[in-house]
């Protein structure tokens, strides 16, 4: 079996009463109810968790990368060093803990979608435009930026699996989550119409979500590496004979006017955003949180089931499940022949579920995936959103 590996970052012991408190809430009926159902011995006392212990970075996933290296302060280096640190109460707050402006992070040009988020969170904030979705939470590693904003999923093209890799890659907390609409706007240089279009460049989403409209208008596809870039090429190159899909904020910084707006093909399309920070945040109970774990589990019949059973039993709605492979351990073949075989992966599961880590039932659900899976992480525990 493999070892297992228990990392509830910042929800340690002392806030959440895990540890000898096996009793938990709640807990002693769902066994009798549910104890046999679930394999386990009926009235069986949950296993102790004595102690929690925060995975500590390593010198590796510390080293900082040598062109910013300088950027750094003594006393950025200090802290990380001393990283993780305590529990921050501030979450979606305009300031920065030194009452500087919030310093936010983000794939892309200004004008992007991602930077619309962040805007609509943190009007005054200080954005970050970087390179690589990596770039932006190296940047809140480095103490550069204080936040970071990640797209994670859309509701009609489904999740941006890359960057479910890159939470599980680094050690950044959710500490909030943005629901946006998205509005799509055909955009061009002054003075050139729709039928002058022969091209359309945008970033591949934004491309395949208008997929209708494009194909009505019978022009060519071009992707870029986010929308904004594609407004900004357009405009500085002058092309005439090229359309991009962007936001109406991108037309405003990039001169370009708009020629049509709400061009995708699901017109109630959202865009949902996560916001992560070095430290993860208090949760709280007197509001609907969220809380989002990845885990992994040994194979066998019925493991998945009787992981997503910790959540049913106490009544915690499951909001979304992902799996994506497990790099380190890739396929495996369990036959000679390769023929006709069973061959398996093995997965890392993501999964968001509606509870506080706050409320005893979510600490308890942990405590009793803790039993069988062979790695657990809680990746942050932050207020629920809805559409902005
Ligand atoms: O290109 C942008 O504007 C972004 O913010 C990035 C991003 C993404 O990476 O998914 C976000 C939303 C858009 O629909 C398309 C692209």
């Amino acid at each position: 079996m493999a070892q297992k590996s228990l990392a509830l970052m910042g929800y340690g012991v002392s806030q959440f009463s895990w540890g000898d408190s096996v009793e938990r809430v709640g807990d002693s009926d769902i066994r009798g109810k549910w104890g046999s159902f679930l394999g386990l011995p009926v009235n069986l006392k949950m296993r102790s968790v004595t102690h929690v212990t925060t995975a500590k970075p390593t010198a590796k996933q510390w080293r900082v990368v040598s062109q910013t290296e300088k950027d750094v302060s003594p006393r950025s280096q200090k802290d990380l060093i001393s990283y993780p640190r305590p529990l921050s109460v501030s979450d979606i707050s305009t300031k920065s803990s030194n009452g500087s402006k919030v310093r936010i992070s983000f794939k892309g040009s200004p004008g992007s979608y991602t930077e619309d988020a962040a805007l609509n969170v943190y009007p005054k904030c200080e954005t970050i435009p970087c390179d690589e979705f990596e770039d932006a939470f190296k940047a809140v590693e480095l103490w550069l930026a204080d936040k970071a904003f990640l797209p994670i999923e859309n509701s009609s093209s489904g999740s941006i699996h890359r960057n479910y890799d890159l939470l599980l890659r680094h050690r950044l907390h959710i500490v909030g989550e943005v629901q946006l609409p998205v509005n799509l706007c055909l955009l061009a240089l002054p003075g050139v119409r729709t039928g002058q279009l022969r091209r359309v460049l945008s970033h591949p989403q934004a491309l395949a979500l208008s997929d209708t409209f494009l194909s009505k208008l019978g022009v060519s596809r071009e992707n870029v590496d986010d929308t904004a870039s594609a407004a900004q090429y357009v405009a500085t190159k002058g092309l005439r004979d090229a359309g991009v899909i962007a936001s109406a904020r991108a037309a405003e910084i990039y001169g370009l006017n708009i020629l049509a707006e709400q061009i995708q093909d699901d017109p109630d399309s959202v865009n949902r955003f996560l916001v992560l920070a070095r430290d993860p945040i208090i949760p709280r109970s007197d509001k609907p949180f969220k809380t989002s774990v990845v885990f992994t589990l040994d194979e066998g019949p019925g493991v998945l089931f009787k992981a997503l059973a910790v959540f049913a039993l106490r009544d915690i709605n499951l909001r979304k499940i992902e799996s994506r492979p497990q790099r380190k351990r890739p396929l495996r073949v369990v036959d000679d022949s390769n023929t006709g075989t069973a061959k398996y992966f093995d997965y890392l599961f993501y999964i968001d579920f509606e509870a506080s880590m706050a409320e005893p039932r979510a600490q308890n659900a942990l405590g009793h995936l803790q039993e069988f899976a062979t790695f657990l992480r809680v990746l942050g525990c932050y207020p629920m959103e809805t559409a902005l």
